[in-house]
């Protein structure tokens, strides 16, 4: 049985990862150890079966000791310690949720249902390094995959509206706060029925703009409100979040000449761990739409096609519906007025799952099958 040791395991992503491989049984398929930074000597989750308490996550000569690391600790924690690792002569798989080594020469970034050529050719390679995407292209990927490897996309742009949860736990919590503090505001205007929508409106933006409204961690708010901004500034008017789009989906496909354009403008809206994308694709010619709805729900297990009628994408293309779940819905297609070439779509995932968890699970599974 292969040694894996586990890194970040009881953060957000960590626990959601955890869940899943306890939903799956993989742990009956490894042997784990569990490391921390903070909580050494103390207890390892529950996994169904005693194991050794908490090892130290700087102790090197303890994390090469594993077949496999899989790491959900974040950036810093990668560029600390893995250069440390291969340096020290460490040879195993090192598969990681951060977005630190996505983009080097020597690692592939991994979305199984979509890019496992890639994977396996990486595998066949001797490439030991197996990073998770960004989440936003993962989950345009796992919608709309099917017309990148029919080679059917010539550009696409992608408008996204990204939960607080990619933020992290710390900003999911802010933005209930933001939430009940706006509610708090307009309590007694709301509970009278005879008061104006004016008033109760005139309190809300008083409490956005309040000083004192919790905004530590998003820095302004968010909740009644948008950003229209994530991650850093690049410089040239185009933040990292949306230059991700085209380096991350050409280098998951494999493409490393004749990459498609993908950009657009990455929005944080008020939703707590799903992320939405407004996709418009402009198609190499013009293809029937229920030939591309066909491509589409055969390109993986998990997309869904919803009619592109108001009560199925009420009730099926929402993050409310979508949050915790493994479904992928894809609504909302049709051709636009610029053309038959010119194709919308709206989709929802789950951004702890396929944006970050999942694929690290299956890719665990994978090395482990091999
Ligand atoms: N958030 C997201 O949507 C995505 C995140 N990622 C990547 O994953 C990394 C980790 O993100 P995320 O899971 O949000 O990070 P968290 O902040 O939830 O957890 C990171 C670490 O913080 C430590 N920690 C300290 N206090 C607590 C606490 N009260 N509860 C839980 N953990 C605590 C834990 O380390 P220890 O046990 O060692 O103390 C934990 O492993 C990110 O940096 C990013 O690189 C990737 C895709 C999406
Ligand atoms: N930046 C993403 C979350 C994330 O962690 O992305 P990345 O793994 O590319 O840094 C968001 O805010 O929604």
């Amino acid at each position: 049985m292969k040694r894996v040791g586990f890194i970040g395991w009881r953060g957000m992503v960590g626990s959601v990862l955890m869940q899943r491989m306890r939903e799956e049984n993989d742990f009956a398929l490894v042997e784990p150890v569990f490391f921390t930074t903070s909580q050494q000597g103390g207890r390892s989750p529950d996994i169904g079966r005693e194991i050794s308490p908490l090892k130290d996550a700087y102790n090197i000569d303890e994390l090469k000791a594993m077949d496999i690391l899989i790491s959900c600790q974040g950036g810093d924690y990668t560029s600390a310690i893995f250069p440390k690792l291969r340096q020290a002569g460490w040879q195993g798989y090192w598969v990681d949720a951060a977005s630190t080594l996505r983009m080097g020469g020597d690692a592939v970034i991994i979305l199984d249902p979509v890019n496992m050529p890639v994977i396996k050719q990486a595998l066949h390679d001797d490439v030991k390094n197996y990073i998770g995407g960004n989440c936003t292209v993962s989950l345009m990927l796992m919608a709309v995959g099917g017309l990148f490897e029919e080679d059917m996309v010539e550009w696409m742009s992608a408008m996204t509206y990204q939960a607080a949860s990619g933020a992290g736990a710390q900003n999911m919590r802010e933005l209930l706060l933001q939430m009940g503090e706006a509610h708090r505001v307009a309590k007694d205007l709301l509970d009278d029925p005879a008061s104006g929508i004016l008033d109760i409106d005139r309190e809300v933006a008083g409490t956005l703009r309040n000083g004192n409204f919790p905004t530590q961690n998003f820095g302004v708010p968010l909740a009644g409100s948008l950003i229209p901004w994530i991650d850093k500034d690049l410089g040239n008017g185009q933040t990292r979040e949306e230059w991700k789009g085209q380096s991350e989906t050409n280098k998951i496909l494999g493409r490393s000449d004749h990459a498609v354009p993908v950009d657009g403008i990455c929005v944080r809206v008020g939703a707590m761990r799903c992320h939405s994308q407004a996709l418009t694709i402009k198609l190499k010619k013009d293809v029937p739409l229920d030939e591309i709805e066909d491509i589409l729900s055969a390109s993986n297990n998990w997309v869904r096609v919803v009619p592109n009628d108001r009560e199925s994408t009420m009730k099926e293309l929402t993050p409310a519906m979508v949050t915790g779940t493994l479904t992928i819905p894809v609504g909302r297609l049709r051709k636009l007025a610029m053309g038959g070439e010119y194709l919308s779509a709206f989709t929802v995932g789950d951004q702890l799952l396929w944006g970050a968890a999942e694929p690290l699970r299956r890719m665990l599974r994978i090395l482990v099958e091999a």
